[in-house]
């Protein structure tokens, strides 16, 4: 283990294994729990020198951002917090740290909850939303809708093959909401029922392109052939600023395991000598823009050739790693 391991806390590590095994997952739910992290690293910190504790933190922040890579939520939510670092002694980074992390776990619930507001005002009564993974962001644009007095009937996909469509359905039926669950490939079959889809994002890109669950993309050109508009729920922290620079999000691979079983993959190949079979499981997608109608956020709906203009204002024009000074 290096010194910078030894830094950082018990509970920022398993904050950060929970992230990397998506025990703790959803793009805003992450964002909230690696500013905890950096609390929690913060309150129970020995540093006894301001650089130490610097450097503590900026490590804590290193193990959080490396689980997963392409939420951008994780990366802006390190950043956030860190810029609020400030003082010239322990005791007043650790305080102003604390502040900050709680800041940002405020302002995440708010943005939420007014983007689902916006969100609720292009649902009518009566509507079919169809839905794909989990979306915290997403889901709460329902919940205005309902709070509204609107009733909402939704078409659950899904998700394979970590089945998050299983957690967008409880959610819902708790809310009383009727739900149909599909498996991924009835998507088409059932968009003539559906006046919506209705998905979350992971992160946005400057030309307005949405990365999120796999089988979003398809989805949405279905959707756009059948003549369903596409609505995405991201509150501005799922805004990628690197994509400014010509940057691009990384998707991410996870493991084969979640696809097939050891037993499944002998069962078609046997021969693991060779490199005959390969399984590939992306977890993301990118949807580009022109089948994406509208990008929902705590700001206002967006068409999504026009976020950049929304994420310069947020962002700036250059970015660094967020444990960078
Ligand atoms: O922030 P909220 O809206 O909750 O979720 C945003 C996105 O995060 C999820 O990723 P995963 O299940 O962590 O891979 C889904 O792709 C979902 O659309």
């Amino acid at each position: 283990m290096t010194d910078r391991h030894h830094a950082v806390d018990s509970a920022v590590a398993s904050t950060a294994d929970d992230i990397a095994e998506m025990r703790t997952r959803g793009a805003a739910t992450i964002a909230d729990a690696a500013a905890g992290a950096l609390a929690t690293q913060a309150k129970r910190s020995e540093a006894t020198t301001e650089a130490a504790f610097r450097t503590e933190l900026r490590a804590a922040a290193k193990t959080l951002y490396e689980t997963r890579p392409t939420a951008v939520s994780l990366p802006n939510a390190l950043r956030y917090v860190l810029r609020g670092m400030e003082g010239a002694t322990v005791a007043e980074l650790r305080a102003s740290t604390i502040d900050q992390a709680e800041a940002f776990q405020r302002e995440l619930a708010q943005a939420q909850s007014k983007l689902g507001t916006v969100g609720s005002n292009r649902l009518r009564d009566g509507d079919v939303v169809m839905t794909h993974c989990h979306s915290t962001d997403a889901l709460s644009c329902v919940e205005a809708a309902l709070e509204d007095g609107k009733e909402i009937e939704a078409i659950v996909k899904e998700t394979r093959p970590r089945k998050q469509g299983h957690i967008t359905a409880r959610q819902l039926r708790e809310w009383g909401v009727p739900v149909t669950l599909v498996v991924d490939n009835a998507a088409r079959r059932y968009l003539d029922r559906a006046d919506h889809v209705l998905v979350g994002a992971d992160s946005i890109a400057a030309d307005g392109s949405v990365i999120n669950k796999i089988g979003t993309s398809g989805l949405a050109v279905n959707a756009r052939e059948r003549g369903v508009p596409v609505m995405v729920a991201a509150q501005t922290i799922k805004l990628h600023p690197d994509t400014m620079t010509g940057h691009t999000v990384e998707i991410e691979m996870r493991a084969e395991s979640e696809i097939v079983s050891d037993d499944e993959r002998a069962d078609i190949d046997d021969e693991y000598t060779d490199d005959g079979l390969v399984v590939e499981n992306p977890a993301f997608d990118v949807t580009p823009p022109r089948y994406v109608d509208a990008i929902v956020t705590e700001r206002g709906q967006y068409p999504p050739e026009s976020i950049v203009t929304l994420m310069r204002e947020l962002f700036g024009e250059t970015t660094s790693e967020p444990w960078e000074p």
